[in-house]
């Protein structure tokens, strides 16, 4: 599904789809928004939501805010590449944007739960790669969700409760990181994505590349 860009070394690679999935508050947000400051080259997906915007989160940035009937005239548009209902609220990834930018040679960071990752594999495995992000301990979830203060109670307690059902799916994906501290999750989130960009099989310029190299050594 993907034509093809450059990488940092002038090797045409094909662009990748990068996962991050968690239970709610694990900090799937927080890691997602610095790799999309930090690393060239990324673009995120904005998901299109009917769920409520909480404070601060910025229609078109975080996600697209669209009522039931909106979102119901995408599935039938084909418009999405994946959704999924979640917390009784539909979500799902706008096909056009993500295509456009994997076509441009960028990379599209994902923040979907495991649903949307299944479908995502089951049209793209070879571009997939996923990682899940687990909190240290349900304790510091909970804190985490709290401290976010951007949901109710009843919101939080929904979010707890359905954070085990979400973690099961833990071993469908490529790596795990443990968020103890976002410093240290970021690190290793950002050595993801960087040898996954090295992977031999998605360099489709490498032939062309030691050809060269190898003529210029027979020259
Ligand atoms: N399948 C799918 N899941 C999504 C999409 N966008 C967001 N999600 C997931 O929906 C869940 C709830 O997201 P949200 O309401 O923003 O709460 P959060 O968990 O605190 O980020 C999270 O697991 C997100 O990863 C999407 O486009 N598709
Ligand atoms: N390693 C960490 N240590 C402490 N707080 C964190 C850590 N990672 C994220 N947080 C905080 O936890 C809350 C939930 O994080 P967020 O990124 O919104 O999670 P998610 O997107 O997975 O629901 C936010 O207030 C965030 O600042």
């Amino acid at each position: 599904m993907t034509t093809g860009g450059h990488g940092t070394d002038g090797v045409e690679r094909r662009g990748l789809m990068f996962v991050l999935s968690s239970p709610s508050g694990a900090g799937k947000t927080t890691l997602s928004r610095l790799l999309i400051e930090r690393m060239p080259g990324l673009r995120m997906s904005v998901s299109a939501t009917t769920r409520a915007m909480r404070p601060g989160e910025v229609d078109g940035r975080d996600y697209l805010f669209v009522d039931k009937p909106r979102f119901e005239a995408m599935v039938k548009g084909d418009e999405l590449l994946e959704w999924a209902t979640v917390f009784d609220n539909r979500y799902g990834t706008p096909r056009g944007p993500v295509e456009a930018a994997l076509s441009a040679g960028q990379d599209v960071l994902f923040d979907i739960d495991w649903q949307g990752t299944q479908q995502l594999r089951e049209k793209a495995r070879a571009d997939v790669v996923s990682v899940f992000i687990l909190p240290p301990s349900a304790a510091d979830l909970e804190k985490r969700l709290h401290s976010r203060a951007q949901d109710s109670d009843e919101v939080i307690r929904k979010r707890m409760s359905r954070a085990s059902h979400e973690m099961s799916h833990w071993a469908e994906y490529d790596y795990i990181v443990i968020n103890h501290d976002v410093d240290a999750a970021f690190a290793e989130v950002q050595s993801i994505l960087k040898a996954e960009r090295l992977k031999r099989e998605r360099r489709v310029g490498l032939v062309g590349f030691v050809r060269s190299l190898q003529g210029q050594l027979q020259g």
